[in-house]
């Protein structure tokens, strides 16, 4: 039997978690498998009870464990902490860090039935678009040293370092060449290589990596001009593949291009195809408690965590059918509301996904 360690965290996390799980219950039941979860504190609820983010009976059961569903971690709270004790900085990173999740896969797909919750004109969104990006995950300015603060008065000095090796570009290269050679052939990296020398570094070795698959088209792009292309054109991309930094930011836009940031959902692989998988966004502090987030990303996250980790692609096809087919019927949560209709809560829309995937038995 399979274990899962979930860990909900803060804000929205606990609220989507039990939908997800839910919907996974659901998923047992019609297809037969059985996995085990075991819950631990993570995040700033695990500080206000252990104090520190990861403690280490938290992180002891991941290591237990075949998979980790995970919910958000942040907010108002834990902002006065020092940075290196905050939920983020403290949990969330050194957990993709100790298990070497260097590859985040982050799906932006239009449901159909939502294009008209897209930010952008019709004419530009069409029939939908679908865009994966594909982000480095355990390097980059988020983890390159030094790091820190020093001096004081008006040449007070704040510091971090982009790094990249060779090794750590082309792993992820190789996993965004792989991944398009499942979809539509046509990688873009996204970088800064006219600024940045890191980036120059990464441009090369994406190039070198390209000769190795022939069949799939590569294009360099500048990060600012990515930002910019994929308002105006999002059909332009299928593989979108970023470092650490870009590939957050170019993630939450990706996000909101498909309704909501409460669609995105992600998987974090490291090359044993051991996962943590989670929503693209955060905590959402400003409707955390009052049961009306969007649980989608989360239930998307673990239909991922189900392909990629536990190879139930039937099982999870079936949840993103669930998901699209609740979408056809109209119902929404406020997030992603179009005109007219009344928006559902949290759990009113994880019973309603529950609901199609019964259906489909
Ligand atoms: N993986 C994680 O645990 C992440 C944690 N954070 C943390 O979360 C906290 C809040 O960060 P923000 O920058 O505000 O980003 P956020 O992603 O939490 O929220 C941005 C906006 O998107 C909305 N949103 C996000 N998820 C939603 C959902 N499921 N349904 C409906 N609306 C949703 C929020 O209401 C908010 O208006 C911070 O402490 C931040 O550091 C941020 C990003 C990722
Ligand atoms: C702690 C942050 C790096 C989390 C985040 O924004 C993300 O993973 O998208
Ligand atoms: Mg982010």
């Amino acid at each position: 039997m399979k274990q899962v360690a979930v860990l909900a965290g803060d804000g929205i996390g606990p609220e989507v978690m039990a939908e997800a799980i839910k919907v996974l219950a659901a998923a047992q039941r019609r297809f037969g498998f059985t996995l085990h979860f075991e819950y631990a504190d993570v995040g700033g609820v695990a500080i206000d009870r252990h104090g520190e983010a990861l403690p280490a009976a938290t992180l002891q059961l991941c290591e237990q464990s075949d998979a980790i569903l995970f919910g958000s971690v942040g907010g108002p709270k834990w902002e006065g902490l020092s940075p290196e004790r905050q939920p983020e900085r403290a949990s969330l990173l050194p957990l993709r860090k100790h298990f070497d999740l260097f590859c985040n896969l982050r799906p932006a797909r239009v449901f159909p039935p939502l294009a008209a919750a897209c930010p952008l004109r019709p004419d530009i969104v069409g029939d939908g678009f679908d865009v994966l990006v594909v982000r480095e995950l355990t390097s980059d300015i988020y983890f390159g040293t030094p790091k820190g603060r020093e001096g004081s008065g008006p040449e007070e000095r704040g510091f971090d370092t982009m790094s990249y090796t060779r090794r750590e570009i082309e792993r992820i290269s190789r996993m965004a060449f792989d991944a398009a050679r499942l979809r539509r052939k046509r990688v873009t990296s996204v970088d800064k290589a006219n600024v940045l020398t890191t980036m120059v570094l990464w441009r090369e070795v994406v190039s070198e990596v390209a000769r190795d698959y022939p069949d799939v088209e590569l294009r360099h792009i500048y990060v600012d001009n990515a930002t910019m292309q994929l308002v105006r054109d999002p059909h332009q991309f299928d593989v979108m593949l970023c470092g650490n930094m870009f590939g957050d930011i170019i993630s939450d836009e990706a996000a909101m291009l498909t309704g909501s940031m409460g669609m995105l959902a992600s998987a974090s692989l490291n090359s044993d195809k051991f996962g943590l998988y989670e929503p693209a966004g955060g905590s959402a502090p400003d409707i955390a408690g009052q049961g009306i987030a969007n649980p989608i990303a989360e239930i998307l996250s673990a239909a991922m965590m189900l392909r990629y980790s536990f190879g139930l692609e039937e099982a999870a096809a079936a949840i993103d059918q669930a998901v699209e087919k609740t979408l056809e019927n109209g119902i929404r949560t406020g997030d992603i509301a179009a005109g007219g209709r009344q928006p559902v809560g949290t759990a009113a829309m994880g019973d309603a996904i529950v609901g199609e995937l019964t259906a489909g038995s």
